[in-house]
């Protein structure tokens, strides 16, 4: 990162530069280099998008990265065709971050690029052939045949041509070299068209004509002449009822639509008699496709608890970049946010908010909402490309001042941030993890504010360690609130034993009794109830009681997913499905049966236990459209649902006042995380989960089912002991080399045929051994899912030293080693997925 400073002529204006490094959207490592025609140099800029040749004959549209004036090495530069930009695209401050993330999570530029631009602002360009201005038939050296001269005479007819359009018109399959002939005659040029994505929504409105708005007499005259005709009196009303044209005539710039204007009983054809008379005119406006709202409401009196944690998250920030803010579930964080937040915005600069995934936080966003309002944009996956393309132009534009989004808003092009907070900032969704950048939003959020000179608040009522243990270092600030917010306390914790209600008969449809009486007792009392399934490796199956056989997937191995209400079976890696079979193939034996637990079976056996109950249930399924969450989230807050099932979704950030039972329906389940965090997970996700409990003046009640009541981590998770699990991890992770005490990188090493992806692990093991750094290095070792789409896969672990330069040698070395594996004939198709940091 040193590095990145050093370069002083990064953001430098670039007056007498001729060299440009482009980002270009290709997989190339880097930024290529181009020469700046002369004419160009006085305009060019950071961040302005141009066109430029790429190998032989592709035309690329690309960013520029950086401006010098250093020749490039190895090859020669060529020019850069065109400027397509007066103002830049993207900003100084973008370009420096996307340069040090692919750096640091060692991917191209063109990735980060790729996964930073909205796809509505991304370039799609196709060829086009047009005759050159300055081609003279009579007098060049070079005659034409009859097919070049047919094109050439197309093209007097028509302005352009694609090179579909040519090979039409002679009839051939491939125009290539003809083409190529009338370029190196110079009959023809070729360019790129390039169109911009992005399409504003454009709506039809009426308006009352300028010139009646602003007279009054001529509103008059209008009445007068209007009169006896009571349709298109009542259209008139309307119009003006909604738009005063007198007290506001601003209003009257941008009308109403017809739908507005015309109600029940108004009819068409008198809107169009005004229109016909000049009293209303019809015209287009491009509207936004986010509504505008006001804010409702003032923002919270923080208590003293809260008012004293905000003070001190202040006085850190004089000194420190990051603070961390650890609250129990409940303890108010986000009346905190909302004050920091305005306070920030007071001072002019910008605020970023990250989520871990906004579906699931519709209730904090509605809350931010009402505070806010129009100056809040919201950055999500479930929006469309368009959305998407006005939050950024809102962005430039200063439309929002504050955006609350996902991981990919950290690509938004921010000029001035002055803060940004990670709220559960312990998630591990914020990792991305396939495709590259596989970057961490919250590491990379808070670089992103180090280039702002922001400020960073990091939020959770369970911090992940490699945080929490950069609070004790002094790093980050740290702040504590240990209670809920007003008269709410903090759940409390049963351990129910499945074994031993198994032996006793007790257990019904895998219900402890202890879980059945607390669900019977809410229910009678009008509460509600979160049933929780970790469902990770534990998805139901369909298996063969004759003879074992279970179905799996065709092109990854491991098993396939039952889903009951589709009738089939689904594999979650690749997407395959197929028909649930009548019989066994292995066997023939109609004996097959669903194992396993998933969501839907538990909401099965809860409804036959408590008919009377209604159900809801919250997963992967019930939510792949657009308002899935939100109408499950609306109907439990309405009370219309009494016992929620859901997975991981149903623990993020909800904030239910009826809510006094939480049950974990697998216990044992969430403590077999197949990593080194699999302590650390279970402790937040058995916290946040009985976080949702409880949270107002009933106490809420937690039961754990479990064949281990005796494991230690529930003891811990029971006692809220935090900081002595931590300091017990963290004995094991410094004894065993694990973050925060190494870095690790891992490198999985991919092709369709098993030992060719066993060598070229093999290859890269012994290349790297050579590596000068400081590093352990395990594997390689078949994947956990040994094959994956048809690919075998092999895993590599590096754990780098911490100190110096030793993670910036290692990755310069390994790109050299990839790059020259990759140039070995028998791994050429071999894949290499680096990933920085893994989850
Ligand atoms: N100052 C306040 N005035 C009024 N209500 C408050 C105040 N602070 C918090 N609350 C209420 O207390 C409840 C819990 O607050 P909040 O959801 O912000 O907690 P949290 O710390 O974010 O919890 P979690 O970590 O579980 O998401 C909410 O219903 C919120 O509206
Ligand atoms: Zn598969």
């Amino acid at each position: 990162m040193e590095s990145l400073f050093a370069d002083q002529d990064f953001l430098e204006k670039n007056s007498g530069n001729n060299f440009a490094d482009i980002i270009l959207p290709v997989p190339i490592p880097r930024m290529f280099t181009y020469r700046i025609p002369k004419n160009f140099q006085s305009e060019i800029q950071i961040g302005q998008r141009v066109i430029v040749q790429f190998g032989k004959k592709k035309i690329l549209t690309g960013i520029i990265g950086k401006v010098h004036n250093k020749p490039p090495q190895a090859y020669e530069a060529k020019p850069i065709l065109d400027i397509l930009d007066v103002q830049p695209s993207v900003n100084p401050l973008q370009i420096r971050f996307w340069v040090w993330m692919a750096e640091y999570y060692f991917c191209h530029i063109g990735e980060v690029m790729f996964a930073a631009l909205p796809s509505g602002l991304r370039l799609s360009s196709e060829s086009k052939i047009q005759a050159n201005p300055n081609f003279d038939l009579e007098s060049s050296p070079y005659p034409l045949d009859t097919r070049e001269e047919l094109i050439l005479e197309a093209l007097e007819n028509q302005n352009e041509l694609s090179y579909e359009d040519c090979e039409k018109i002679l009839g051939v399959k491939t125009i290539h070299p003809i083409l190529k002939s009338l370029v190196a005659k110079e009959a023809i040029l070729i360019f790129e068209k390039v169109q911009e994505k992005y399409t504003p929504k454009v709506e039809t409105r009426i308006r009352l004509v300028p010139a009646i708005a602003k007279d009054k007499n001529a509103l008059q005259a209008v009445f007068e002449a209007v009169q006896g005709k009571p349709k298109q009196e009542s259209i008139l009303l309307k119009y003006l009822r909604d738009i005063p044209v007198f007290n506001k005539p601003h209003l009257n710039e941008k009308g109403l639509d017809k739908a507005t204007l015309l109600e029940e009983g108004d009819s068409e054809s008198s809107l169009k008699t005004l229109i016909k008379n000049g009293v209303f005119e019809s015209f287009k406006l491009v509207v936004n496709r986010i509504e505008e709202e006001e804010p409702e409401r003032e923002a919270s009196a923080l208590s003293s608890t809260q008012q004293a944690a905000l003070e001190e998250i202040k006085t850190h920030f004089e000194t420190k970049q990051s603070v961390l803010l650890h609250g129990v579930t409940g303890s108010g964080k986000t009346e905190i946010y909302i004050k920091l937040i305005q306070e920030v915005l007071e001072s002019g600069s910008q605020v970023l908010l990250l989520l871990p995934e906004i579906a699931l936080t519709t209730q904090i966003v509605s809350r931010l909402k009402q505070v806010f309002g129009s100056q809040m944009g919201v950055y999500h996956s479930k929006y469309s490309d368009n959305e998407r393309v006005e939050v950024w132009n809102g962005v430039l534009s200063g439309r929002f001042t504050f955006v609350v989004g996902v991981r990919s808003s950290i690509f938004l092009p921010f000029d001035s941030l002055g803060l940004v907070i990670i709220d559960e900032e312990h998630e591990p969704s914020y990792k991305q993890f396939d495709p590259a950048p596989r970057f961490h939003a919250r590491d990379a959020a808070i670089m992103l504010a180090y280039f702002h000179q922001a400020r960073t608040l990091l939020g959770s009522a369970t911090p992940s360690f490699e945080t929490y243990f950069n609070a004790t270092q002094g790093k980050y600030g740290y702040v504590q609130i240990s209670h809920r917010f007003g008269e709410a306390s903090m759940p409390e914790y049963h351990l129910a034993n499945l074994s031993a209600d198994r032996k006793k008969n007790l257990l019904k449809l895998d219900s402890t009794r202890l879980l059945r009486e607390k669900i019977q007792n809410a229910l009678e009392n009008q509460q509600q109830i979160i049933i929780f399934q970790n469902r990770r490796g534990y998805s139901p199956y369909v298996q063969c009681e004759d003879c074992g056989w279970a179905a799996e997937c065709v092109q990854c191995d491991v098993s396939l997913t039952y889903h009951q209400f589709a009738e089939e079976l689904r594999c979650h890696y690749c997407g395959y499905k197929e028909k649930v079979p009548q019989t066994c193939p292995a066997c023939g034996s109609s004996q097959l049966s669903t194992q396993g637990m998933g969501t839907e079976r538990i909401e099965e056996s809860l409804s036959l236990l408590f008919p009377e109950a209604r159900m809801g249930r919250m997963d992967l399924d019930t939510t792949r459209n657009k308002y899935g969450y939100q109408r499950l989230l609306d109907e439990f807050a309405a009370g219309q649902i009494d016992i929620l099932v859901g997975t991981q979704m149903i623990t993020k950030g909800l904030d239910f006042g009826k809510v006094t039972v939480v049950g974990i329906w697998d216990g044992d389940r969430i403590l077999n995380f197949p990593d080194f965090r699999a302590g650390e997970r279970a402790y937040q996700q058995i916290t946040q989960v009985a976080g949702r409990a409880g949270r107002r003046d009933i106490k809420g009640q937690v039961i754990i089912q479990t064949r281990n009541p005796e494991n230690d981590l529930f003891e811990k998770v029971i006692r809220g002991d935090y900081f002595e699990f931590f300091r017990q991890e963290m004995f094991d992770r410094k004894k065993f080399f694990y973050p925060p005490f190494v870095k690790l990188v891992k490198i999985t090493t991919r092709h369709t045929d098993f030992k060719v992806a066993e060598k070229a692990a093999h290859a890269l093991h012994h290349q790297m051994a050579n590596l000068p750094v400081k590093k352990i290095v395990l594997g390689p070792e078949k994947g956990i899912i040994a094959r994956i789409k048809n690919q075998y896969q092999f895993e590599s672990l590096i754990k780098l030293d911490k100190a110096g330069n030793t993670q910036s040698v290692f990755k310069e070395g390994l790109s050299k080693i990839l790059e020259e594996l990759q140039s070995v004939p028998e791994f050429r198709s071999v894949r290499w997925i680096v990933d920085v940091d893994p989850n």
